[in-house]
C-alpha cells in the first residue's frame, strides 16, 4: 500500500488521534488506582500492616502475565509496568505509615 505524503500525515494524524485517547484513558485509569491504593495505603498504615505484600504482587504479576499472552501483549513488558506502578505505590504506603507516627 503506498500513500502520497498527504495521505500519509492524513493517516499519522489519525492514528496520533487513537493513542492520544487511549494515553487519556491511561492516566484516567491510572489516577483511580492510585485514589483506591492512597486507601489501602490508610488502612495498612492504621491496622499497622506492612506497606509491600510480596505474595499478592507475586499473584498479581501471574494474572497480568496471562492476560498479556492472551492480548497479545508482551509479558515481560505488562511484569515491568506494574512492577513499576507497584513500586511506587509501596513508596506512597510508606509516606502514610511514616506520617501516622509522627
Ligand atoms: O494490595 C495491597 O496490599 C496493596 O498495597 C496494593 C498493591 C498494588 O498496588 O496493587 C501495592 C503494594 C503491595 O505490595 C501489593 C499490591
Amino acid at each position: 500500500m503506498s500513500l502520497t505524503p498527504d495521505e500519509a500525515r492524513q493517516e499519522l494524524r489519525r492514528l496520533r488521534g487513537s493513542i492520544d485517547n487511549m494515553d487519556s484513558a491511561l492516566v484516567h485509569l491510572l489516577a483511580e488506582r492510585f485514589k483506591v491504593t492512597q486507601r489501602v495505603g490508610e488502612l495498612k498504615a492504621t491496622a499497622g500492616l506492612p506497606a509491600a505484600d510480596p505474595e499478592r504482587e507475586a499473584a498479581q504479576i501471574a494474572r497480568l502475565r496471562a492476560l498479556a499472552v492472551e492480548a497479545d501483549l508482551d509479558p515481560e513488558f505488562a511484569e515491568k509496568f506494574l512492577t513499576f506502578i507497584v513500586r511506587e505505590v509501596v513508596r506512597h504506603h510508606e509516606q502514610i505509615a511514616a506520617k501516622q507516627v509522627d
